[in-house]
């Protein structure tokens, strides 16, 4: 039972209990590239400046979801209900015994002393978020300045945003310093045509620039026309996957992909993970496409060490 001080957001829903062992075997090492941690909000205070309150869920919790699905490792993305305030990422990533790395989210005000510090407890990105619902504005030269800051860490910058916003954008994505990860493609809107003008922007982006890397996650939230990954679904999301598998397809060697657990924000359904893991074979259909996306490439950016 929760103990959380905080109020979730009405209408709220929890990530799924007991999720089905996954049918698709992931190949050994595999890394979860995607997902967070909640507080507890009694031990990390969600933020101030928060634009939702979630449920909780914890380290504990994740590195069982970790196991149960079979993968060997995760990235903990920092959530923008924690604000700058990392240290509930940080306290997963220093629990793992090296088995988590995380993305944080600084302000220009961190000092080189602090950023030495979220290094060493395995962080390795810094993540700029433009989706408008979920953060207030940060003027792009503060951004910029963090990211020729992180560059020389040899971090990476990860981004989100709205398909809708990336011609906005385009100049300054492509002038960030470091390699660059899109979350969820960018979150295409899957209802159009994946030849069409939007997902054809995307897919330019990602071949003009060979610093730009796509996490293929998240067909529960980009789907519209499903089914949900519930119920033994085995084919769940089916308008995503032509979405997913060009990307994997075009560019097998800078893709990730992720649980995105808890789910923050969804609204419709919370799928079953283990479901999720089932959905990986059809957008990436062979043994070594698999790899790539669920261990070679996550391994390059976060374990560089041990490739
Ligand atoms: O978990 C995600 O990747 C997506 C989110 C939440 C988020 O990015 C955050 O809170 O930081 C969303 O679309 O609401």
């Amino acid at each position: 039972m929760s103990t959380t001080p905080f109020e979730k957001t009405p209408g709220w829903l929890d990530w799924y209990a007991g999720p089905a062992k996954p049918r698709f075997v992931l190949p050994p090492g595999s890394v979860d590239a995607h997902c967070h941690v909640f507080g507890p909000g009694a031990e990390f205070p969600y933020a101030p400046e928060r634009k939702y309150t979630p449920c909780d869920a914890s380290k504990r919790q994740l590195f069982a979801l970790r196991d149960h699905l079979g993968f060997a490792r995760n990235v903990v993305v920092q959530a923008t209900c924690h604000g700058a305030d990392n240290r509930a990422m940080v306290d997963a990533c220093l629990a793992s015994a090296g088995r988590a790395r995380g993305v944080a989210t600084v302000r220009r005000s961190i000092t080189d002393a602090e950023l030495q510090q979220l290094h060493t407890a395995g962080v390795r990105g810094v993540r700029f978020n433009f989706v408008k619902r979920l953060v207030d504005f940060t003027p792009k030269d503060e951004l910029m300045e963090i990211a020729a800051r992180v560059a020389e860490l040899g971090w990476h910058v990860v981004i989100y945003f709205e398909a809708v916003d990336l011609p906005e954008l385009w100049d300054f994505f492509t002038a960030l310093p470091t390699t660059v990860v899109v979350d969820h493609m960018g979150r295409p809107n899957v209802t159009q045509p994946v030849d069409g003008p939007e997902f054809s922007l995307f897919l330019r982006f990602m071949a003009e620039h060979e610093n730009v890397w796509s996490k293929v996650s998240c067909p529960e939230r980009l789907s519209v026309s499903g089914p949900r990954a519930l119920n033994g679904e085995q084919a769940a999301y089916r308008d995503v996957v032509p979405f997913a598998r060009t990307v994997v397809e075009r560019f097998p060697d800078r893709v990730l992909w992720g649980t995105d657990w808890p789910h923050p924000n969804l609204k419709d359904h919370m799928p079953d993970d283990g479901l999720l893991v089932d959905f990986i074979p059809h957008i990436a259909p062979t043994p070594e496409l698999q790899r790539k996306l669920l261990v070679d490439n996550p391994m390059r950016l976060y374990w560089p060490e041990e490739t």
